[in-house]
């Protein structure tokens, strides 16, 4: 092993630079170590057995000597031990024992699985112990440099230290996540089954359809894996697509048969299908995508011999008993319902699959099977559970529901996201399906539908502010389009939601002032876990700004508590605005306290109700957010 001297200080390096010594020049390792270099740290050596890492501290390392590990942690102020999990407690405890750690070093692992217990030894000689992970798959190139720029990496160190490993992480271009010591082996258990057992999952979909005659199976895969990989880590299990959703069991049948057919060499295939199938349709079934009873015929068409019993006795991992409480409840009953649906025989065990019409002469035919109430829930698509509770909301007060999908091109102005507007109409009409929605209409492009009308509505004077004062014509556009689908549909109930406050409180103008004889109803908004206002648009949103969009809702409910302990309309408005000024990355369009009817600022001295609206671009996402807050005026 060569044994050239340190490497030497190099000028302008800033004068906190720590010499850092590599313990398992791997690809984490070399690639870890090349980052703290680049920013001005020293190597100050690395150890490196197979002739691989000696070849990539060559690469990504140059002029650092591979030294023995003793050395290594003798001359480093750092020490990055990035060797394999396995071995990484013994390693630790060896030179513990050799008396190798040295008081106020820093002692850095990049386990996955470890927070910093495994450290202790180390900890006990008075080194600082902390572990950072990155999210990342890392070639052991230079190529892997620019993936730690926004590379999450999860830190895990004692409260009076953590700014340390959060510090170093954001020095080498990564975005720090704290995770707790007893969260560490679940965190890296989630990392290793969604990114490595993807690649199995992949690779035995490219052998089975090489058996299919499919000769480069990757590129025949990759946009459409692309594609569901996109919508899974943007819209979560809403995106979910295919027979199973659909409740098709016989599709499903028919995959196993196939794939149970293609000998023992693809056995596991057909193995991982059944196993996933079976996930898949349970957690559809408790997130609502899918009912009882579709969700029992595929769990018996998807159980072999052993499990088939476990499957219909058991609580399931994902938290849905079997059989579910619901049951036989009121989707089944309106499924059974006889003469239900458009003249259509009832299916009792199908998910009924909503009308979908496309022009307004097949909406006035559809309309013309539907004797009864009917109330709708107009949208642009995209859907996510704040229109379904609209959409049962809808449901709740009429014996039919008709759903609009439209993305409307007269509310959009120039430079907004018309074309980059989210659309899936497969998607959407599969989660309608379950919501017991009659019919969907959603007026194709080519039809002539909106394009360049003589006449048109004129929203008044509350389509200027706020919304109507950055987006002009917007309210003007909606309320066309409001009025011609009212008219189309003629419901008795028309169902909005609360999140477009301003929209909803000019719809009720509108009908008020021309007598369009139907009720408007509002729906609260629905809100992710965290407080993130539901809206189709959050799909843009990469994961960091997901982050920075809570600011929105906090801003909002910071206001909402000081009117509930007495603030004046002046202090609820500072203290949102202090919430807002103090977050990165979110640029503010306005921040309004308004009145919840005429939408006009409320002075000094207003009590009772009143609305706390916000706009805001988080990147380049427009996000709006609403609360109603209670003026108690109590406080001077
Ligand atoms: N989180 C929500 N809670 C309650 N209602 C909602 C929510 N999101 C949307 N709605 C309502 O659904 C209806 C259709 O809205 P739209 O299709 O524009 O959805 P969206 O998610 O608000 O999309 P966008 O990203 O355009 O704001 C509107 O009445 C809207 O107020
Ligand atoms: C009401 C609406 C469907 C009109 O296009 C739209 O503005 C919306 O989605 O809120
Ligand atoms: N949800 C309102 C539709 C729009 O932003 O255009």
């Amino acid at each position: 092993m060569s044994n050239p001297p340190t490497e030497p200080a190099r000028p302008g390096a800033r004068p906190g630079r720590l010499g850092v010594g590599v313990v398992g020049a791997g690809r984490v390792g070399a690639v870890l170590a090349s980052a703290l270099r680049s920013v001005g740290h020293a190597v100050v050596g690395a150890t490196a057995v197979s002739a691989e890492s000696r070849d990539r501290v060559e690469a990504l390392l140059p002029g650092v000597p591979v030294l023995e590990i003793e050395e290594v942690v003798e001359r480093a102020e750092l020490v990055l031990l990035t060797v394999p999990d396995d071995v990484l407690a013994d390693l630790v405890r060896g030179l513990a024992e050799l008396g190798r750690w040295q008081p106020g070093q820093l002692v850095v692992h990049t386990s996955g699985r470890y927070g910093t217990e495994v450290l202790a030894p180390a900890r006990a000689a008075g080194a600082i112990t902390l572990a950072i992970h990155p999210a990342m798959t890392f070639t052991g190139t230079s190529l892997d440099i620019s993936r730690l720029t926004g590379c999450p990496f999860a830190v895990t160190a004692a409260g009076p230290v953590l700014p340390i490993a959060q510090a170093l992480v954001v020095e080498i271009g990564g975005e720090p996540v704290v995770v707790a010591e007893e969260d560490r082996p679940v965190y890296h258990a989630a990392l290793a089954h969604g990114a490595n057992h993807l690649v199995t999952l992949v690779a035995q979909a490219e052998r089975a359809l090489r058996t299919a005659g499919l000769d480069e199976p990757g590129t025949y895969l990759a946009p459409l894996l692309s594609a569901a990989l996109d919508g899974a880590v943007r819209g979560g299990e809403q995106g979910l697509t295919g027979p199973v959703v659909r409740g098709d069991a016989g599709t499903v049948e028919a995959h196993l048969a196939a794939l149970g057919g293609l000998g023992e060499e693809l056995a596991d295939v057909a193995d991982t299908y059944r196993h996933l199938a079976r996930a898949t349709t349970r957690r559809a079934l408790a997130t609502g995508r899918l009912s009882d009873a579709p969700a029992a015929r595929l769990l018996d068409v998807l159980a072999d011999g052993a499990s088939a019993a476990d499957e219909r006795a058991g609580t399931t991992a994902a938290g849905a008993a079997w059989p579910p409480a619901a049951a036989g409840g009121a989707r089944a009953a309106a499924a059974t319902t006889p003469g239900d649906r458009a003249g259509r025989a009832p299916e009792p065990a199908t998910p009924l699959e909503p009308v979908v019409v496309r022009t307004r002469a097949e909406l006035r035919g559809a309309l013309a099977a539907l004797p009864g109430t009917r109330a709708l829930v107009m949208t642009m698509g995209a859907l996510h559970e704040g229109h379904l509770t609209l959409v049962r909301e809808a449901r709740s007060r009429a014996e039919h529901v008709v759903v609009s999908v439209y993305v409307n091109p007269l509310q959009f102005g120039p430079g907004e996201d018309f074309e980059a507007y989210p659309r899936d109409l497969d998607a959407d009409v599969a989660l309608l399906a379950h919501e017991g929605v009659d019919l969907v209409f959603a007026p194709s492009d080519d039809e002539a539908y909106v394009a360049e009308p003589l006449v048109r509505v004129d929203p008044g004077p509350v389509a200027g502010v706020l919304e109507g004062r950055t987006r002009p014509g917007h309210f003007a556009g909606v309320l066309q389009i409001v009025a011609k689908v009212l008219n189309l549909v003629r419901p008795d109930v028309a169902v909005f939601g609360q999140k477009d406050a301003q929209q909803l409180a000019l719809v009720r103008t509108l009908v008020r002032d021309l007598d369009l004889g139907v009720e408007i109803v509002g729906v609260p908004i629905r809100r992710e876990d965290d407080g993130l206002a539901m809206s189709s648009r959050n799909a843009y949103l990469s994961p960091g700004e997901r982050r920075r969009a809570l600011t929105l809702s906090r801003a909002l409910a910071a206001g909402r508590d000081a009117a509930a302990a007495g603030g004046t309309a002046a202090q609820v408005r500072r203290v949102s605005e202090e919430v807002l000024a103090a977050a990165d990355g979110v640029e503010v369009d306005y921040l309004a306290l308004v009145d919840p009817d005429t939408f006009l600022p409320l002075d000094e001295r207003a009590t009772g109700p009143g609305l706390l609206a916000v706009a805001a671009w988080v990147g380049t996402t427009r996000l709006i957010d609403n609360m109603t807050v209670d003026l108690q005026g109590t406080r001077p």
